[in-house]
């Protein structure tokens, strides 16, 4: 056979270079990464920046605007929305828009003005909300852009509210969102409002911030907001809107909201609408008031009605309720005398004259209770959506059928139901009706069982009694009740002149009723004219002049910024001044004489600037002379110490008021004391003269007299705890004394000193001299506090009657039994101090 060929015998490789896979593999990886690394750079060349995206997401929303037909709107996602709103309404659990939103929010969308109008608790709010998050998304607004968006409410409350509806639902956009109401830290809010897209606010404070806060301007703004339109205007805010309105750019978009429209809000609307669309979704409807509200009102006298309250509040512990009432005064003194009366229910108060962070803390405080009664003004009376309230009573008939309407509309919001009852005297029944069938609320009327009335005007004249300031605070409340229904403008259901004054006000718990000066004046001007008991507006127009605008307190309109927003910022000031007023006011209601007159033009001209002659220049008295004549006898005036005091007093200062209840409700400490003297049942008449110094220095020593009495008991009562915490010791070191003795005496046996007397187990006599002094004014205590421990211990008197113990001092343990055993305790018949004494003296003679 032929060799194989050296070619041949070489062997082949099983795998040649281009064969092998993981070579194969690193040079497709190589090629592909290549690849993928060209196509990566040349998509980042292509790629749009996110803001392109987006906008042209827009642009797809933006063509379908003109497609939202409301007829086929179920879902919120029908709606042409950006993803972030939709998903923050998903995540707030808005699933199914309401009607009112159904209507508005597509003709917001395609830029439209809106006027919209709803049943209260109809959803109202997210109808402008979402239209505002969209308007911002549209613009690609970021925070350098400035305000975009202005909400105005009428009351700080709804605004906060509307704050946080606004961020629940706009929670996936990045704006930033403001809220800028009256009583919170100024600087704070200018120093970030220029960064502020969405603003929400109470429009007192926004013209203060447009006057004053030079950075902020609102020439970017797209969208203006007014949420209870008519309210704004109602409160007297008109000048201070139109102002706002002035500031604002004329290209903008501007949607108006409330349930009740009126003619100030048409005004409005032709003022800051352009072509606006109406929408009146429940125009066509039955009934102005949420089908699913029950609405009963009960013919009830003045005078019973703080009785019907009690008795309503104690037949409803269970559930949620607020009362309206029409005065600041009022709803103040009610809440404190039912905090007194203890209905067993917690009890709110929100109204206008609170500071801000206790009216936030009531809110939330009312939000989060299962049963609560809230005792508000009209301040709550607007837009608050209160989960769960079942029951909304008025307890002072309303201004008017609109007032009535919001009133209601705290309770069965949004499909649930609730209930209403309205409380109306006698003379204002007819009147009332009539507006309430006008305005298509169905409403009936129930009896109340006067039986089943619970009386509390003996309890509430008790309280008075023991409290002052309560009493003040009840005849500020009797007054500011009746100015409430004197600046009524509606004469046909409200007339002053037909309530009874003095059952109501014993039913506050007052003796007599306060005398009332607007009203007499009022009375004599009526008396004058042909038809007595009318009052025409403009009468009531010049007293509110006179009161220098500041009606609000005491009527409804109590809520609110005031229009003179620098008067804002300083509450406590207004507040004295209202204090300052009120003192003078309740000084002149209560004395009948003829010089007081000049008291109330000065509780009048105290609240108004008056124009005054200051120099005399009109009548032409001013000269140098006079002036200097004037100043001394200025200066020469003795200032005493009863004319210092009178200011004082006059002044009305309030100490800081300190209660400490004990578990059991009883009032372990109170700060100021409160007077327990009677001698001032006829102080009432001095008060015209200010002190009377002889009254007051006898209530002094009659009052000190109970003071020292209490400090003699407080001290006896420390005392006795010293004595019996040192018997307590005494007793301890007893025992342990014995059983050592136990070991002594087996031990002193063995010793053999048996002569030695252990003094040790006696008393130790300074301990007891100290005691005995301080035992002066206790001595009957003390005496019966031994009386019952004698019996059972007697150590000293045993040791003090028994010599021979003294001898056999060391077998004391067998003595000791001995005399208990062999000898009858000795009765000195004394205290035990005295028989320490008799002790130590026996002991000394030996
Ligand atoms: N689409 C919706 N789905 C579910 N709940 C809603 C919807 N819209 C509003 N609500 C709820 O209904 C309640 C009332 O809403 P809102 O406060 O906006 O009413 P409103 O019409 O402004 O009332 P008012 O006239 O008293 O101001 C709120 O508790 C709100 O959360």
């Amino acid at each position: 056979m032929a060799e194989p060929s050296q070619k041949e015998t070489k062997k082949k490789p099983l795998i040649n270079s281009r064969n092998d896979p993981v070579k194969n593999f690193e040079k497709w990886k190589k090629k592909y990464s290549k690849k993928k690394d060209k196509c990566k750079a040349h998509r980042k060349q292509n790629k749009k920046p996110e803001w392109q995206v987006e906008k042209e997401t827009i642009n797809r929303l933006e063509e379908r605007y003109s497609e939202i037909n409301t007829s086929e709107i179920e879902r919120f996602s029908d709606f042409p929305l950006s993803k972030k709103t939709l998903r923050g309404l998903v995540e707030a659990q808005y699933r199914l828009p309401t009607e009112i939103q159904k209507q508005t929010i597509g003709l917001a969308l395609q830029g439209k003005d809106v006027l919209g109008a709803a049943k209260t608790g109809s959803g109202k709010t997210l109808a402008f909300i979402i239209p505002a998050l969209e308007c911002l998304y549209r613009q690609q607004w970021t925070s350098d852009d400035g305000l975009g968006v202005l909400i105005i409410s009428p009351t700080r409350e709804l605004a906060y509210q509307t704050f946080e509806v606004l961020r629940k639902v706009g929670r996936n956009h990045e704006f930033s969102a403001g809220l800028v109401i009256g009583g919170k830290d100024l600087k704070q809010e200018t120093a970030c409002i220029h960064r502020t897209n969405i603003l929400i606010c109470t429009p007192g404070r926004l013209l203060q911030h447009m006057d004053e806060t030079s950075f902020f301007h609102a020439s970017n703004l797209h969208m203006l907001v007014l949420d209870e339109a008519d309210r704004i205007l109602d409160m007297g805010f008109a000048d201070t809107m139109n102002a706002i309105i002035e500031n604002l750019p004329k290209k903008r978009q501007t949607l108006l909201f409330s349930a009740t429209q009126t003619k100030s809000v048409k005004d409005l609307a032709r003022l800051s609408l352009k072509d606006p669309e109406y929408v009146w979704v429940h125009e066509k409807a039955k009934f102005s008031t949420p089908a699913t509200l029950e609405q009963n009102y009960i013919v009830c006298e003045l005078q019973q009605k703080i009785n019907l309250l009690y008795s309503f509040i104690r037949n409803h512990l269970k559930k949620k309720s607020i009362v309206f009432f029409s005065s600041c005064k009022e709803v103040q003194y009610l809440f404190r005398a039912f905090c007194r009366l203890r209905p067993g229910i917690p009890v709110l108060v929100l109204h206008g004259k609170q500071q801000q962070t206790k009216r936030m803390e009531v809110y939330n405080d009312f939000i989060r209770k299962k049963s609560a009664v809230l005792f508000a003004t009209d301040i709550a009376a607007r837009g608050l959506d209160f989960p769960a309230v079942s029951w909304v009573l008025q307890l002072d008939c309303p201004e008017d059928a609109n007032t009535y309407i919001h009133r209601v509309g705290r309770t069965a919001r949004y499909k649930e139901g609730g209930e209403a009852l309205l409380v109306l005297l006698p003379s204002e029944v007819k009147g009332m009706a009539k507006q309430l069938e006008e305005k298509k609320v169905p409403i009936n009327e129930i009896k109340i069982n006067p039986e089943k009335l619970l009386d509390v005007q003996g309890r509430l004249e008790a309280f008075l009694a023991q409290e002052q300031d309560l009493k003040e605070t009840a005849q500020r409340c009797f007054v500011s009740y009746l100015r409430s229904v004197y600046l009524m403008k509606n004469k046909e259901v409200f007339d002053v002149f037909k309530l009874p004054l003095t059952p109501y006000a014993q039913s506050l718990g007052l003796a007599v009723a306060p005398r009332v000066r607007f009203l007499l004046k009022a009375q004599a001007t009526s008396a004058s004219k042909e038809d007595p008991g009318t009052t025409s507006d403009q009468e009531i127009e010049a007293f509110k002049s006179k009161l220098g605008g500041k009606e609000e307190d005491d009527q409804s309109r109590d809520d609110t910024d005031k229009v003179n927003s620098s008067a804002e910022e300083s509450d406590p000031e207004e507040d004295d001044e209202q204090e300052l007023s009120d003192s003078l006011k309740q000084t002149s209601l209560q004395f009948m004489n003829e010089d007081e007159d000049d008291d109330d033009c000065r509780d009048v001209d105290i609240l108004t600037v008056k124009r005054r002659d200051v120099f005399g220049i009109e009548d032409g008295s001013f000269t140098l002379e006079n002036e200097m004549t004037k100043s001394k006898l200025k200066k020469t005036e003795k200032v005493t110490k009863a004319k210092e005091a009178k200011k004082v007093l006059k002044k009305k200062f309030q100490v800081n008021t300190k209660i400490v209840f004990a578990d059991d409700g009883e009032v372990m400490q109170q700060w100021p004391q409160m007077q327990k003297t009677t001698v001032n049942d006829t102080e009432e008449e001095d008060e015209s003269s200010g002190i009377n110094l002889a009254k007051a220095k006898e209530r002094l020593t009659e009052e000190d007299r109970f003071d020292k009495e209490a400090y003699r008991k407080k001290i006896k009562e420390k005392h006795r705890e010293k004595r019996l915490k040192e018997k307590a010791a005494r007793r301890a070191a007893n025992k342990k004394e014995s059983e050592e003795e136990d070991e002594a005496v087996a031990y002193l046996d063995r010793d053999g000193s048996e002569d030695e007397l252990d003094i040790s187990a006696l008393p130790d006599p300074d301990k007891y001299k100290d005691m005995e002094e301080s035992d002066v004014g206790s001595a009957e205590e003390s005496a019966s506090d031994h009386e019952e421990e004698r019996p059972k211990k007697r150590p000293y008197p045993s040791l003090a009657g028994n010599q021979a113990e003294k001898s056999v001092g060391i077998k004391k343990k067998r003595v000791k039994q001995n005399s208990e055993e062999d000898f009858e305790p000795l009765n000195t018949g004394l205290s035990l101090a005295e028989d320490e004494e008799l002790v130590l003296h026996l002991l000394s003679n030996n």
